[in-house]
């Protein structure tokens, strides 16, 4: 496996060279909530398979606060934040010293990689994590990631790992990912229903239309099905073609048979900074458009003028982050804007060039420019 392919179907991720697989908790846990060792120790069997093969696996894994459960005899996840954390903290060694003895059956290394959402894409984080990563590999080593819960804030976590991977995959330049869950593939409405029909291929939002998925997840698990979409959004979106499935058929995904949904990549590897602002930035406030404006930003290829908007909601000054909504209040792109929020009110509907007339030079310009823009397309948005 020397040779890194371009990989747009299943059969190309068999040769993959990079892949980031993510495991979610309700694949790691047994009926009582509780870490099994047994399910771990099959998913590192075929991890392990993989990177005697030649490939690199980054594994991004959920499952620490599960893995406390026992140890803190706490009977499920607990719901508030402050005892989430320090049950991720019990849970954390305790996973990782599992994944240790596991990788290590076969002859492997692990490190561990604990981050938030910010580092994989803050510039300066980003570097420091991409060296660390890169490094790793190099050596042989195989990256046990999970989000960094005990210093990540109820305000900038994740709490679910399905973005964090799409992220780690954008940071590492994986060629592929694989997002293991309790479902065996993406369905067209919640798999309890009766009827519910397996989605076996995606090639682009499109074709997303008329599914109903529900953020209700497993009993360990967090986000459902509305975290993954986001998370497949974010990597297709990236150039990263991804494939959802149970970790029961995780060796039949890397090898490439027809298990489980394909999502095709839909994009081309995008700046970490663009990529930050449509994901993980936290937004300072709302400007709402106008028809017009919400077509022109749409169209890819117009900055934001005053002309276009009709309303300014929170406080922000020149640089921050905010949402661009329609008149139905849905956001259509993040930006960096121009403009703090007290400044614009004086401004809006009007024609940069009576602003410049009116107030001279540099109020003429845009109030997003276009390079500092990002369409958004989460599922849940
Ligand atoms: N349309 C759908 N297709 C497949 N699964 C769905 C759908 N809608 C909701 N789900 C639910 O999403 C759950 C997986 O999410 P979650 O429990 O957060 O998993 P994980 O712990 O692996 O991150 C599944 O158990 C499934 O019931
Ligand atoms: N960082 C947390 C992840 C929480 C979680 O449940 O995530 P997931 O199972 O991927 O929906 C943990 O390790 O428990």
């Amino acid at each position: 496996m020397s040779a890194a392919p371009h990989v747009t179907d299943r059969p190309g991720l068999a040769a993959a060279r990079r892949v980031v697989v993510k495991v979610g908790s309700s694949s790691l846990t047994g009926a009582d909530g509780r870490l099994d060792p047994a399910a771990l120790g099959s998913l590192v069997d075929v991890l392990a398979a993989r990177v005697a093969d030649g490939g690199q696996v980054v594994l991004v894994s959920s499952g620490a606060i599960a893995a406390a459960l026992g140890p803190l005899g706490l009977s499920a996840r607990p719901r508030d934040l402050a005892t989430a954390q320090a049950a991720a903290s019990v849970g954390q060694g305790l996973l990782v010293a599992r994944y240790t003895e596991a990788f290590g059956a076969h002859g492997l290394r692990v490190g561990q990689v604990l981050l938030t959402a910010e580092d994989t894409i803050r510039r300066g984080h980003y570097r420091n994590a991409q060296r660390a990563l890169t490094r790793l590999l190099s050596l042989g080593v195989v990256p046990v990631i999970n989000e960094n819960d005990t210093v990540a804030t109820d305000e900038i976590r994740f709490g679910d790992n399905d973005r964090l991977a799409a992220l780690v995959a954008h940071l590492v330049h994986a060629d592929a990912m694989v997002l293991l869950t309790d479902v065996d593939a993406l369905y067209d409405g919640p798999p309890s229903r009766p009827g519910a029909r397996r989605i076996s291929v995606v090639d682009g939002p499109a074709d997303l239309a008329g599914i109903e998925v529900t953020s209700r997840g497993s009993a360990v698990g967090t986000g459902g099905m509305v975290t993954k979409l986001d998370s497949v959004a974010i990597a297709t979106a990236s150039g990263i073609p991804v494939v959802l499935t149970s970790a029961a058929q995780a060796a039949a995904a890397l090898a490439g048979e027809e298990v489980g949904t394909w999502f095709s990549a839909t994009g081309r590897r995008r700046s970490t900074r663009l990529l930050w602002l449509a994901y993980a930035a936290r937004t300072h406030g709302r400007l709402v458009l106008d028809d017009g404006a919400v077509r022109a930003v749409r169209g890819g290829l117009a900055s934001l003028l005053p002309a276009g908007v009709v309303r300014v909601e929170g406080e922000f000054e020149a640089g921050d982050p905010v949402d661009l909504v329609g008149l139905d209040g849905r956001t259509v792109a993040r930006g960096l804007v121009q403009y703090a929020s007290g400044e614009l009110p004086a401004l809006l509907g009007r024609s940069t060039s009576a602003l410049r007339a009116e107030l001279g030079p540099g109020y003429d310009r845009e109030i997003v420019h276009r390079d500092d823009l990002v369409l958004v397309r989460l599922a849940r948005r």
